[in-house]
C-alpha cells in the first residue's frame, strides 16, 4: 500500500466516512425516496445476524418485505430474527444457515433456494478481516473465500432466479478501504511475501467492485450496485480493528447509517434510475474517490450523490483499475 495514497484516504474518510460526514450529507438526502411498501418483494441479506446486515433486514421487514437472513451461526441468527419481527411486526423474516465461506455450501443453498423461492433483491453483505492467513476447509484463504468467492457463487448461482422477477436487484457491500489498492489477479491468495488482513480485505474489497461492474456488464436485466457504508461501529470494526475502533469510536456512524445506502440502493425507484455496475458512498461529497481520482476515476467529479435527482456519474476507469 503507499503511504500516500493511505494518507489522503485517511484524511478524506475522517471528514466524510464519519458520522459527522453522514450528518452533512443527510441534509441532502430525500426522504421519500425510503417511502416505499415492499409487500411483496422478497430480499435475501447474507450476515444479517449483526451490524449492518441486520439494520439493513430491520428497515426491510419494517417496509413489508419478506426477508431471508442468510447466517453462519444459528443462535444468533434466531436471535437476530427475533429482534427483527419484533420491532417490525412483520413475521416474513426467514432464517437460512450458510457459511459463506464454503463454496459448497453456498452453491448448494443457492441451487436449493431458487428452486422454492422467489427473489427480487440481493444484498451481499456478509464479510470479514481475518488479519492471521487462514485456510478454509477447501483450501481457501478465509478472507478471499468469504469475500470473494461466496459472494460470486452466490450472486451468480442467483442470477437465474433473479431474471425471473420485477425489477432485480444486487446490492454488495465493498468498502473505501478499496481504494488503496490496486487489483493483483497475479496473487489471489496472498501466498506471497507477509500477509497483511488488511491488504487482503482491500484486494476483496476491489474485486467486488469489479465483479459488480462485469455483473452490469453481463446481466442488463439486474441493477447491480457496490458501495462503501462509511465508518460504522460494528462488530466487525470492534474486533478486527480493535486500535481504529478505540480511536475512532465518537466518530462513527450508527448501524443504521452504515445501512442507509444498501437499502436506497435495495428499494428506492431513485436508486434503479441509476446506471448498472457503479460504486456509491453513503455521504454525498465523496472526498477520498475524488482525491484518489488520479489513478482510479476516469472524471474528477465525484461518484452519485444518491439522493439527488440529477446526480453525477462517474465510471471507474478499468484500465487504470486493473
Ligand atoms: N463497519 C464498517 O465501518 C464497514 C466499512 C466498510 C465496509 N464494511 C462492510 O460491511 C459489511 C458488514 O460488516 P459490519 O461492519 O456490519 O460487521 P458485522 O461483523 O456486524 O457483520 C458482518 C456479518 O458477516 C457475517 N459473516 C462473516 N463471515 C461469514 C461467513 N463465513 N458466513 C456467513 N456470514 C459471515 C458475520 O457473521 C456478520 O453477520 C462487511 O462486508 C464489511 O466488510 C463495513
Amino acid at each position: 500500500m503507499s503511504f500516500y495514497r493511505n494518507t489522503v484516504w485517511l484524511v478524506k474518510g475522517l471528514q466524510e466516512y464519519t458520522k459527522s460526514g453522514y450528518e452533512a450529507a443527510a441534509k441532502h438526502f430525500v426522504p421519500a425516496d425510503l417511502d416505499v411498501n415492499l409487500n411483496g418483494r422478497s430480499f435475501m441479506v447474507t450476515g444479517a445476524n449483526s451490524g449492518i446486515g441486520k439494520a439493513a433486514a430491520q428497515e426491510i421487514a419494517k417496509r413489508g418485505g419478506t426477508v431471508h437472513m442468510v447466517c453462519r451461526n444459528k443462535g444468533r441468527a434466531e436471535a437476530a430474527k427475533g429482534e427483527i419481527v419484533e420491532s417490525s411486526k412483520n413475521e416474513n423474516v426467514h432464517v437460512h444457515i450458510v457459511d459463506m465461506s464454503s463454496a459448497r455450501q453456498v452453491w448448494e443453498f443457492a441451487q436449493s433456494f431458487s428452486q422454492n423461492n422467489t427473489l427480487h433483491v440481493l444484498i451481499n453483505n456478509a464479510g470479514c478481516m481475518v488479519n492471521q492467513r487462514e485456510l478454509t476447509e477447501e483450501g481457501l484463504e478465509k478472507n478471499f473465500a468469504t469475500n470473494t468467492l461466496g459472494t460470486y457463487i452466490l450472486t451468480t448461482a442467483l442470477i437465474p432466479a433473479l431474471k425471473k422477477v420485477e425489477d432485480p436487484r444486487v446490492i454488495t457491500v465493498s468498502s473505501g478501504g478499496m481504494l488503496t489498492q490496486k487489483l493483483d489477479v497475479d496473487d489471489l491468495q496472498f501466498e506471497k511475501g507477509t500477509f497483511d488482513g488488511t491488504m487482503a480485505y482491500a484486494q476483496n474489497k476491489r474485486q467486488q467492485v469489479i465483479l459488480t461492474e462485469r455483473w452490469a456488464a453481463q446481466h442488463k436485466e439486474i441493477h447491480f450496485s457496490s458501495m462503501h457504508p462509511g465508518w460504522a461501529d460494528t462488530p466487525a470494526v470492534q474486533t478486527s480493528m480493535p486500535s481504529f475502533h478505540a480511536r475512532m469510536k465518537s466518530k462513527l456512524r450508527t448501524e443504521a447509517m452504515g445501512a442507509d445506502t444498501v437499502v436506497w440502493l435495495a428499494i428506492s425507484a431513485a436508486a434503479a434510475k441509476q446506471p448498472s455496475g457503479l460504486f456509491f458512498q453513503g455521504n454525498e461529497a465523496c472526498g477520498a474517490i475524488q482525491l484518489g481520482c488520479q489513478w482510479y476515476f476516469s472524471s474528477p467529479s465525484p461518484l452519485p450523490d444518491r439522493r439527488r435527482s440529477q446526480p453525477q456519474v462517474t465510471q471507474t476507469k478499468k484500465d487504470v483499475l486493473i
